[in-house]
This record gives C-alpha cells, sequence and structure tokens, in this order.
C-alpha cells in the first residue's frame, strides 16, 4: 500500500508561475514575444555630489521574461535602489539599456515618461503612507487610479476595484480606511492599487520591509496571485535573502552587478513527491567577467590573483602561487 503525501507548497509555486506565463504569453499575443520584458545591459548610473563621483550601478546586466516573478536582492548600497528607480522611471542612467517593453528609459520625453508610469509600471512602495491615501476606504483607494485615468464607468470601476481585493485576499477590508488595516492587508492593497490600471509590469520596493516573517509571506502571495492571474511581470527589492523561498528566480547585486542567481524548480522525486530544487548561478557578463560567491573567495582565501584551468566541461578556479606573484611584483 501506498501512503499518500501530502502535496507540500512548491508544485503551487511551478503550477502559478506557468499560469503566469502564460497569461503574459496571451497579452503578449504570442509566445514569441515572451523574452526579454525587461532589458538592462551594460547599465551605469553615477552620481556626482560635491566633485565627489559614486558609480551605484557600473554596467549591470538583467534580462526579465514577461510573466516572470523576480526578486532582486543585494546588501545595502549595492544599487537595488538605484536600479529600481530607473526601470520605474523615476531617474535617468548614465548609460547602456534599459528597456521595458518598447520603452527605451534612456531616452523618454517627460510625455513618454508620463504615460511609462501611468500606463505600463505599477509600484508599490515599503512605506504604506506611500501606496494608499488615508483619507479613502481601500475600495476608493483601488478606484482612484481608475478614476484619475478616465477608465471604466462608476459601476465598472466598482465592481474591478472588488475584484482586485479578493484576488490579493482583502476583499473583507473593502469598506475600511489604512489606520483600520493591518500592515501586510495595507501592502495587500497596496497591489490591488499599482495593478488597478492593468499595467504590464509591477515593481515593488522592499514591500515586506516593515513586516513580520508570516505577514510578509501573505504579501508575497497575493505578488504571486497577480502575477498567475494577470499575467503582471513583477519585481520585487528587498535585502532579505529568505524572499527565495518565496519566488522562482533571485538575482543578487553585488557592488552595482548582477552577481549570482538563484533559481527553484520543481522535481517529482521517485516517490512521486515533488521537491523544489534549488541551483545557483554566478553570472557571466558580456564580456566574460563574473563575480565569485564571497564565501568561495573566504573559503579558499583567494586574493589578487587566481589560476584557471580550462576542463573538458568546466572552468577550474585554484589560488594564485603567492611566492610567484610578489617575485613577479618585485
Ligand atoms: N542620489 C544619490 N547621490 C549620491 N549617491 C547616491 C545617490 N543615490 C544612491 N547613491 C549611492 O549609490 C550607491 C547605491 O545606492 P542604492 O540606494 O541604490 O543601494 P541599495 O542597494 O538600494 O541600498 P539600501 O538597501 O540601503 O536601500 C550607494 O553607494 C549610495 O550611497
Amino acid at each position: 500500500m501506498t501512503a499518500t503525501v501530502p502535496a507540500p507548497a512548491a508544485p503551487d509555486l511551478a503550477t502559478l508561475q506557468r499560469r503566469a506565463a502564460q497569461r503574459a504569453a496571451e497579452r503578449a499575443g504570442g509566445h514569441d514575444r515572451l523574452r526579454g520584458h525587461i532589458v538592462c545591459d551594460g547599465l551605469v548610473r553615477i552620481f556626482k555630489t560635491d566633485g565627489v563621483e559614486v558609480v551605484a550601478l557600473q554596467g549591470l546586466d538583467l534580462v526579465i521574461d514577461r510573466g516572470e516573478l523576480v526578486a532582486i536582492v543585494g546588501a545595502s548600497g549595492s544599487g537595488k535602489s538605484t536600479l529600481l528607480n530607473i526601470l520605474s522611471g523615476l531617474d535617468a542612467p548614465t548609460a547602456g539599456i534599459a528597456r521595458v517593453a518598447e520603452y527605451d528609459l534612456l531616452a523618454m520625453s517627460a510625455r513618454r515618461r508620463l504615460s511609462y508610469r501611468r500606463r505600463m509600471a505599477g509600484f508599490v512602495w515599503q512605506q504604506t503612507g506611500r501606496n494608499l491615501l488615508p483619507y479613502l476606504t481601500a475600495l476608493e483607494n483601488v478606484e482612484l487610479p481608475m478614476r484619475l485615468a478616465g477608465r471604466r464607468s462608476r459601476r465598472g470601476r466598482r465592481e474591478r476595484a472588488r475584484e482586485l481585493l479578493d484576488l490579493v485576499g482583502v476583499g473583507h477590508c473593502a469598506d475600511r480606511r489604512p489606520a483600520q488595516l493591518s500592515g501586510g492587508e495595507q501592502q495587500r492593497c497596496a497591489v490591488a492599487v499599482a495593478v488597478a490600471n492593468d499595467p504590464e509590469v509591477l515593481f515593488a520596493d522592499e514591500p515586506t520591509g516593515e513586516l513580520d516573517e508570516a505577514t510578509g509571506a501573505e504579501v508575497f502571495a497575493a505578488l504571486r496571485q497577480i502575477n498567475a492571474e494577470l499575467g503582471v511581470t513583477v519585481v520585487v527589492v528587498t535585502h532579505d535573502h529568505a524572499v527565495a523561498t518565496q519566488v522562482r528566480r533571485t538575482v543578487a547585486i553585488r557592488d552595482g552587478r548582477t552577481a549570482s542567481e538563484v533559481r527553484r524548480t520543481a522535481r517529482i522525486g521517485a516517490d512521486g513527491s515533488t521537491e523544489l530544487v534549488s541551483e545557483e548561478y554566478a553570472v557571466l557578463d558580456r564580456a566574460g567577467r563574473m563575480q565569485l560567491p564571497e564565501s568561495f573567495v573566504d573559503a579558499l582565501a583567494l586574493r589578487d590573483r587566481v589560476r584557471l584551468t580550462l576542463e573538458p566541461d568546466h572552468v577550474e578556479v585554484r589560488p594564485g602561487d603567492r611566492a610567484d606573484a610578489e617575485r613577479s611584483d618585485a
């Protein structure tokens, strides 16, 4: 007799992701347009203050497909907010390519920028006060962007707002004001507000930064739901590495560059149960550069130069001969 293994949460994630890709493909009018919804290539952002230059992004490469849900993680100062500000059209890059669908973020007129921010992108910020108006109910908050864009009839707006609140699991909060909602409920409402005008991409900046782990997971569930049901491409920026368990693809930024990626895939075990396997990849840029994970560098005390050996199917990296190095330096 075989015991029934209770289905873990894992296949859910895989199913949701498949559905998201399918919806996004439908929206895009075919499978061939699936690739490269968001493309950053050699993205550079230099800030100049009092004659001092800070290179916040130094040739960042990132491709996100239509319908993906991606978390971008990195330590404080790694360039996450700079990247998000560029992608959301609030800031312009110094050089490189930054494109979202047909919008070139490097060369946008003020008018096109406005259209991008109104039609193409939705936003959820860490501070709930920036997402919701305190004197409107949750329902009115979701209706507002539609009203401002002159979309739908009054009744249509109300129906859509209810649908969206239900979708993110806060339908029961429709008539409450933000102050009468918990932090997690506020952020889920914020997700509904952000997608009210049907954007193609949703950017969330530390949406769970002020929440405990369990409440944060609920907000992630809302983002996954939106991603799956509406086919919206979702990019979540966070410094919380634990989010890797909430999404299938996590991109790590270090010193203004994409350093590594973790991808989670569902595998069926011999006993028929599903397990999620995480695999870490280093990101190789077009110039062939990659960053070794800090833990690898520390473990072997790698420094200055390393020895590379090409094997038939892999490359070996070994500590360089320090004596040699010192002699040639002399
Ligand atoms: N407006 C600015 N003027 C000058 N330097 C800036 C500006 N904005 C960001 N920087 C610098 O650029 C680098 C990247 O900052 P950024 O805010 O993008 O990092 P972050 O990963 O989002 O950090 P955090 O998680 O703390 O928000 C930092 O060295 C920061 O000091």
